[in-house]
């Protein structure tokens, strides 16, 4: 197997508490892994360790050189079109691959708008193809659909389900979502009290149906080592009206 990701023993204190403590983590290459955690676990925190946005104190650390971070909100520059978000840090002589990093997230008549007139969907798009059209080996996803609408994070979790089969970088997607978790990743793992409690693989067939009994015993076990206890599923008689919020996935 060859390796994107490795960390070891990773430890990173704020005051006096160690947010992560003998973190370890290995993503291959062309992996996804999904990073579940309750809110303050330190999801974020290592994901920004990856990107080099933050340092550790302890532990190691490798990652490849070309990796790119895609953050909740798209973070465009407001003052350049569409196409020059994209292509911004490209050299000047690579600008047409812009345009088709444009046309694969289905924006490609968007290239001369401004930020401002876009939606939050469409500008998560734009953000994603800014990511993409360098090619990263590593894509660090920090829970990019958060702030959208229902429907628009599940046509945004196909997308980037179809770029990963096309561009395959290694991902590490932070999500509250288990559904999206189970959906999009080969891997699964929980961050609880500075480590990682679970880490597994996700042996659902795709396409991925929530109705797979595969996919609903992954998602309870999931939520229960995420503090969330969920009964087992409903006889099959039972309408889907009475499934309970919880049972959505979304922690
Ligand atoms: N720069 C910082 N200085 C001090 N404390 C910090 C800093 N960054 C993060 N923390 C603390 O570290 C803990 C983990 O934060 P982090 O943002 O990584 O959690 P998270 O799992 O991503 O949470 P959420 O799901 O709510 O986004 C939190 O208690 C947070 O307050």
């Amino acid at each position: 197997m060859s390796i994107a990701v490795r960390v070891r023993g990773l430890r990173r204190v704020f005051g006096e508490r160690a947010v992560l403590d003998g973190l370890d983590l290995t993503i291959a290459r062309g992996e996804f892994v999904a990073l579940l955690g309750a809110s303050g676990s330190g999801k974020t925190t290592l994901l920004r360790i990856l990107g080099a946005l933050d340092g550790a104190d302890g532990g190691e650390v490798l990652v490849p050189e070309a990796r790119t971070i895609v953050f909740q909100e798209p973070r465009l520059v407001p003052s350049k079109r569409v196409l020059a978000n994209v292509t911004v840090a490209l050299p000047r002589s690579e600008a047409a691959r812009g345009q088709r990093a444009l046309a694969e997230v289905g924006l490609e008549r968007h290239a001369r708008a401004w930020p401002a007139t876009l939606s939050g969907g469409e500008a998560q798009r734009v953000s994603l193809a800014r990511a993409l059209v360098r090619e990263p080996e590593l894509l660090l996803l920090d829970e990019p659909f958060a702030a959208l609408d229902a429907l628009t994070r599940l046509k945004m979790q196909d997308l980037v389900g179809e770029l990963f089969r096309t561009h395959r970088p290694a991902v590490l997607l932070v999500t509250h979502d288990v559904d999206e978790a189970v959906r999009l990743a080969d891997r699964v793992c929980v961050l609880r009290d500075g480590r990682l409690v679970t880490d597994e693989p996700v042996a659902v067939a795709r396409p991925r149906d929530p109705g797979d009994p595969a996919f609903a015993a992954l998602r309870r076990r999931l939520l229960n080592d995420l503090g969330v206890h969920v009964a087992a599923a409903p006889p099959s008689d039972t309408p889907d009206t009475a499934l309970s919020p919880i049972q959505t996935g979304v922690i």
